[in-house]
């Protein structure tokens, strides 16, 4: 295909390096030639033609900031089928003749159908602090979230450890582990609880009156919102049924949006730079319908499909780790 306009996208949840992602895509276009737009919104402004020209200085001076300068939203109207002929039609009105999608599994998953339904070539950049997409190491923005979530770990471990306290720490995480998973060994958490691994209430309960009354200190639990459980409030309900934990002085902290916003690590900037290039680079080799990501420090093409499709596994090895080393 002669590519002459192409659009860029952020859908789904906000992530840090987003920013950075956008500006890698648009200069890496600009610098071959072709034009590029930025579609406000996701699939809300893709359906709605809330499109604006991008140049080399729209993109100044945002490669360090956190949320995405496009917006971000989720849209219930893209998910029909009609919804998705307006947005087919609204970009061939712009003639726009193929995306950037920088978003999660649900926004590639979106996309998926775009490009089936009206032959419209994406390329998908993996923009989400979940983790949870297939086809590459690590998703833009998974890094920062992890190392905001863990500096909050630590700061509470302070205050629990002056109180000899046990504190339930809820991460993000709607179907998975990752974020959990990765703070809960940063943070030298006692147990990690995650969606991909049932929790059986009566061996945590166990488990934490064990080191509790074995050392007499503070316990810290990590536990991934999408636990199977119902995240830590609910968590602390089931411990506080059993009068053995009438004595053992609990707190939930649920760390919330926090993990989403602040400036991109320099991880999450690398990473978000070389896919952004890399998905124009792509379309411009006559690719699509394709993620880029980055699998032991190589570039990888996966078919969109597979990224979402496919469930991509948490380590269970980390989480062994965590029981030996807590
Ligand atoms: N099955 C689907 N079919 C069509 N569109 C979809 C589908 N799933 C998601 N989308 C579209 O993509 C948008 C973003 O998806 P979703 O809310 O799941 O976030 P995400 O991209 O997975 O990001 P994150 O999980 O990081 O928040 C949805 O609001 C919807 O417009
Ligand atoms: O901001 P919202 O729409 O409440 O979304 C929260 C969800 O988004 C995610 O943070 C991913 O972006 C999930 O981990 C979380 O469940
Ligand atoms: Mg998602």
């Amino acid at each position: 295909m002669d590519l002459k306009r192409i659009g860029v996208f952020t859908s789904g949840g906000d992530s840090p390096g987003m920013n950075a992602c956008i500006r890698a895509s648009t200069r890496r276009a600009i610098a071959e030639g072709l034009e590029v737009i930025g579609i406000k919104r996701g699939y809300a402004g893709m359906i709605d033609g809330d499109y604006v020209e991008m140049d080399r200085q729209s993109v100044s001076n945002i490669l360090q900031q956190g949320g995405t300068i496009l917006k971000s939203a989720r849209s219930e109207r893209f998910r029909t089928p009609e919804g998705r002929a307006e947005a087919a039609a609204k970009l061939r009105e712009a003639g726009i003749d193929a995306l950037v999608a920088i978003g999660g599994d649900g926004t590639l998953q979106g996309a998926t159908h775009l490009a089936n339904e009206h032959g419209i070539a994406v390329v998908g950049c993996p923009g989400t602090i979940d983790n949870d997409l297939f086809g590459t190491d690590e998703t833009i923005g998974f890094d920062t979230a992890l190392n905001t979530a863990l500096d909050s770990i630590d700061k509470i471990r302070d205050t629990a450890d002056a109180h000899d306290r046990l504190f339930l720490v809820e991460v993000m995480g709607r179907d998975t582990g990752f974020i959990a998973l990765a703070c809960g060994i940063g943070g030298g958490a006692e147990l990690v609880l995650i969606p991909e691994m049932m929790t059986d209430v009566i061996s945590i309960k166990d488990r934490i009156l064990s080191l509790m009354a074995a050392q007499s200190r503070s316990s810290i639990v990590v536990v991934a919102e999408g636990d199977e459980l119902g995240g830590a409030h609910r968590i602390r309900q089931a411990l506080a049924e059993d009068p053995a934990f009438d004595r053992i002085d609990t707190r939930v902290s649920v760390l919330g949006h926090i993990q989403r916003g602040g400036s991109p690590t320099a991880r999450d900037r690398v990473l978000a730079s070389r896919l952004g290039a890399a998905a124009v680079e792509a379309l411009l080799e006559g690719h699509d319908g394709v993620m880029v990501g980055i699998v032991n420090n190589d570039l990888k093409l996966t078919p969109m499909r597979n990224v979402w499709a496919r469930k991509k596994d948490v380590d269970y090895d980390l989480l062994q780790l965590t029981a030996l080393l807590s």
